[in-house]
């Protein structure tokens, strides 16, 4: 494994920081070079939570977003924006645990860039499996 961090996007829910965005995540984003995939690493307090103790699915969706967008900035320079989100979630993701998020580029057709992505326990069980189609902006 040969981790590169990316430097993020100030701004950003999931991966700025908190002068920019005091509501930010901030999380950190690796790239993998050997590879080929992002790789963020979270440990989800209580705030992030639907019902207790069990962390919101729609915030899960923020952080593959992130992981796959970020999988094709790894080794594009235009902007793409997500046109469309699939998202299963297989196995709770719960606050105090320590998980991994990977995403991956697929493959680009013209103007789109498909990605998948996962979100993993500590035991290696996969918990949450995405999918998405990016639009690269004109
Ligand atoms: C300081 C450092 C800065 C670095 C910076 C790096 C940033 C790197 C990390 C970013 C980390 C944040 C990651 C968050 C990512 C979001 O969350 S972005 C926010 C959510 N997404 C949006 O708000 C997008 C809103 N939608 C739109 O703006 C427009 O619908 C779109 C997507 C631009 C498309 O509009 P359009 O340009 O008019 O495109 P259109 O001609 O209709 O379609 C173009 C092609 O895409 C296809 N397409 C369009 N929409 C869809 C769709 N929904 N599904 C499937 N296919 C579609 C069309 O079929 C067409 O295909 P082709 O015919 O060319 O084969």
């Amino acid at each position: 494994m040969s981790l590169v961090k990316l430097q993020g996007t100030p701004s950003c829910f999931v991966c700025g920081n908190e002068n920019d965005n005091p509501r930010s995540l901030g999380l950190n984003i690796f790239w993998d070079n050997e590879s080929r995939y992002t790789f963020i690493s979270f440990i989800p307090d209580e705030s992030w939570c639907g019902y207790e103790g069990m962390v919101h699915g729609g915030l899960l969706a923020a952080i593959i977003d992130d992981a796959m967008a970020w999988s094709i900035k790894a080794s594009d320079d235009d902007i793409y924006v997500t046109g469309k989100l699939t998202i299963s979630f297989r196995k709770e993701v719960r606050c105090g645990k320590k998980y991994v998020a990977h995403g991956f580029l697929e493959r680009k057709e013209g103007r789109r860039a498909y990605t998948s992505a996962v979100i993993k326990d500590e035991e290696g069980n996969t918990c949450v499996e995405g999918g998405a189609i990016f639009i690269r902006v004109k």
